[in-house]
């Protein structure tokens, strides 16, 4: 079966849109449960921010991703924390 330069990116273009919106949802997922940490170290006399853990966190995303990976996760830390 032969199929068109169109039909090919307009399917690969709905796995795109699959795959962001399942990133999209981990992405929620995962601001929930950094909330879950970050409300209980403030309950227990800690602070919102704990930067030897996003030092960890930056050096996994740039391992896996290259510097772009850096950027990546520091978005990500600040959807999940705020700004700092
Ligand atoms: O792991 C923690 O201690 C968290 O509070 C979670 C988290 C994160 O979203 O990964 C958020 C804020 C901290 O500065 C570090 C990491």
């Amino acid at each position: 079966m032969t199929t068109t330069p169109e039909a090919t990116i307009a399917d690969a273009r709905e796995r795109i849109d699959a795959l962001d919106d399942r990133i999209i949802g981990l992405i929620q997922e995962r601001m929930a449960v950094s909330s879950v940490v970050q409300q209980t170290r403030i309950a227990s006399g800690g602070r919102r921010v704990h930067l030897a853990r996003e030092m960890e966190i930056l050096g996994r995303y740039r391992e896996a991703l290259g510097r772009p990976g850096t950027s990546l996760a520091m978005t990500l830390l600040e959807l999940c924390r705020g700004r700092i």
